[in-house]
């Protein structure tokens, strides 16, 4: 059984000038989903969930969140949203308090609520010693941690990750992927963006390829095995985007790197 609708793009276009990023995206998201959303580099993953988010104007199509157009100019939508960019300028001044209870403020939250609860957070992400400290002095993985908690602390119903275990270690990887999983086992819709295949195979219940701005594949992943014969997904990748030259590719790069050293 299908739970409500949370997400709905028909026929979404997008050009940067003369470029078309998105050439046509039709995708229903429904409630409790985890959606990989998987692709070449500059198929249009991040521009797609930008325009979601109401980041990105100038699009073709209509685009519903929650049942809204959100073209319709009403942005409380958002309220209910989180969201980890792929390259997110942290205030790097604040510390993360501070930084947690300005974003949770953003989203409505009281202020007390916001840090009471952040650092209840900090501490369970092993951070607890560095509630103060700012975030110039974070590591990447901390610094990290830190976005992930303010995508989540005003407890949204739908949440966008833009490759979110980037510079995470094996162990906080788990959590997260726990994380996740049980958020949309209590009705959370999560839409996943990351290169790691293997993460994706594992914690996404359905897998939206997309090459050159249009969904080319749509399903579980066992259907996209089923569909492609392959075995793993990065190899369901290499095949679905028709892609079969890293070898090639390789050696040209290594024989480039060598010209002029006398090994070439
Ligand atoms: N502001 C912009 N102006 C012009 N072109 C842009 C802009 N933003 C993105 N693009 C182009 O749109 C295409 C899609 O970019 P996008 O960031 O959505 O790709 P992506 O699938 O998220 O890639 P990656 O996997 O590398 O993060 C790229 O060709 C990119 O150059």
């Amino acid at each position: 059984m299908k739970g409500e609708k949370i997400l709905s793009l028909q026929n979404l276009t997008m050009n940067y000038g003369i470029k078309n990023v998105l050439t046509g995206i039709d995708l229903d998201v429904f409630q409790g989903q985890i959606i990989g959303y998987i692709g070449p580099n500059g198929a249009g993953k991040s521009t797609t969930v930008k325009i979601m988010l109401g980041l990105i104007d100038g699009y073709g199509g209509k685009v519903e969140v929650f049942g809204q157009d959100i073209a319709s100019g009403d942005p409380s939508y958002k309220r209910r949203i989180g969201y980890v960019p792929e390259n997110a300028e942290a205030y790097d001044n604040l510390t993360a308090s501070e930084y947690l209870i300005f974003t949770g403020e953003l989203y409505g939250m009281d202020r007390a609520l916001a840090e009471e609860k952040a650092i209840k957070l900090l501490h369970e992400f092993d951070l607890g010693e560095v509630i103060h400290a700012r975030l110039s002095s974070f590591s990447k993985g901390m610094k990290q941690k830190v976005l992930i908690i303010s995508s989540l602390l005003h407890d949204p119903d739908l949440l966008f990750l833009d490759e979110p275990l980037s510079g995470l270690d094996a162990n906080s990887m788990m959590i997260i992927q726990e994380i996740l999983s049980q958020l949309a086992a209590q009705g959370k819709t999560i839409f996943y963006s990351s290169h790691i295949m293997d993460l994706v195979e594992k914690i996404s219940n359905r897998i939206v390829l997309l090459v050159n701005g249009k969904v080319v594949a749509d399903g579980s992943f066992e259907e996209l095995q089923e569909r492609s014969k392959e075995g793993s997904l990065a190899q369901i990748f290499n095949q679905l985007t028709g892609f079969t030259e890293h070898k090639n590719i390789a050696e040209r790069f290594v024989t480039i790197v060598q010209e002029g050293n006398g090994n070439a």
